[in-house]
């Protein structure tokens, strides 16, 4: 099964769209790409740094012809984007995403989409903090898990054509249902970037002087959370609102944990304390070793570089919100 397209059209071009058009067109994968944005900065931005061919502020222009559209753009712009592309989608075209949740993207965009067009909702597990077209590298999906959605009805062949692509990107792929993806990456993804949010926000309510002590002796435990917690506001915003009860659910877990973290702490429980930190260091390590066959491709990510005596710089592509 061929995953070569004749025309990919990307809806959004900032980080994830833009590694998309920079792996595919290094894999030979497209013959041509089509972009859209919202706004014409973003454009013009996506232009100079030749990302496609064809660029365009109109989604539906975007679409025509293509046999691949992907939307990239934050969640929270997929249904006005799916009402606004299905007319001009191509019969027998594959629509997919690359959204951080899952089962919303089923509910608002399928229902748009046209018969004979086939959706299948996925998302690349990789990604860095920064946004915007020039983020974007053609290395990111190496390595890494795509997970596709794929909705009733649409045909095993357009499945593997799909798989076939982000394989070709360098991606390892597993298809689940959507609802099993959002309580995945509740945990995996979304709760440790509440909680990044959460300890850096608490550190800027400190007072003045506490707050410049905290700065000046950070180490890299508190800058860790403020890589994550420099993520994109709007496209973050939109995964607790659409990821809600995912996220609520795993919460309330993460609650009970800390709690009982919490009461050890104040009762001095020294072997529970030790117990829980043993376990989770196995954790990591497990982690670590089934990582390593792929630790030559993630070698030299920019978030991966070993930290640095100076703050990490964050490139301020001002938001997903932009196009
Ligand atoms: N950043 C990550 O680590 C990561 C990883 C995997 C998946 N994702 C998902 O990928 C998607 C894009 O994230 P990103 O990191 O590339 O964000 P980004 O902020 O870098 O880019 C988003 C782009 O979407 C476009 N956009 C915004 N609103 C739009 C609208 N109304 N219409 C058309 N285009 C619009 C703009 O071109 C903008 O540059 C999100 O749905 C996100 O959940 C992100
Ligand atoms: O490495 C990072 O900076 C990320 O946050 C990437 C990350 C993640 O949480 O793992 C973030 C959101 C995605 O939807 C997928 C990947």
């Amino acid at each position: 099964m061929s995953a070569h397209f004749k025309k990919l059209a990307l809806i959004g071009i900032g980080l994830i769209g833009s590694s998309i058009a920079l792996a595919a067109r290094r894999q030979g994968l497209v013959e041509v790409i089509s972009i859209a944005t919202r706004r014409q900065e973003t454009l013009d931005e996506a232009r100079e740094l030749n990302l496609g061919d064809i660029y365009t502020l109109d989604a539906a222009e975007a679409v025509r012809g293509a046999d691949l559209v992907i939307l990239c753009a934050p969640v929270g712009a997929y249904a006005a984007l799916a009402e606004a592309i299905a007319p001009a989608l191509e019969p027998g075209a594959i629509v997919s995403d690359v959204g951080s949740v899952k089962e919303h993207v089923v509910k608002v965009v399928g229902p748009h989409v046209p018969a004979g067009v086939h959706f299948i909702p996925g998302h690349p597990i990789a990604g860095t903090e920064h946004s915007g077209p020039s983020a974007g590298f053609a290395e990111l999906f190496a390595g890494r898990w795509c997970v596709l959605t794929p909705t009733a009805g649409v045909p095993q062949a357009a499945t593997d054509r799909l798989v076939g692509f982000w394989q070709a990107m360098g991606s390892m792929v597993e298809c689940m249902d959507a609802a099993h993806h959002d309580m995945v990456l509740a945990i995996t993804s979304h709760i440790p970037h509440l909680i990044a949010y959460n300890i850096v926000g608490t550190v800027a309510d400190l007072e003045a002087d506490t707050k410049s002590e905290v700065i000046k002796f950070s180490a890299s435990g508190f800058r860790d959370f403020t890589r994550i917690a420099a993520s994109d506001p709007v496209m973050w915003r939109d995964v607790f609102l659409t990821n809600r009860d995912a996220v609520l659910e795993m919460l309330g877990r993460f609650n009970e944990d800390l709690s009982r973290l919490q009461r050890a702490v104040r009762t001095g429980d020294g072997p529970a304390l030790e117990a829980l930190f043993t376990r989770t260091r196995a954790i990591r390590r497990s982690i670590i070793n089934a990582g390593q066959e792929t630790a030559a491709a993630d070698f030299g990510r920019p978030h991966e570089q070993p930290p640095t005596p100076e703050p990490t710089p964050v490139r301020d592509h001002g938001g997903g919100d932009d196009a």
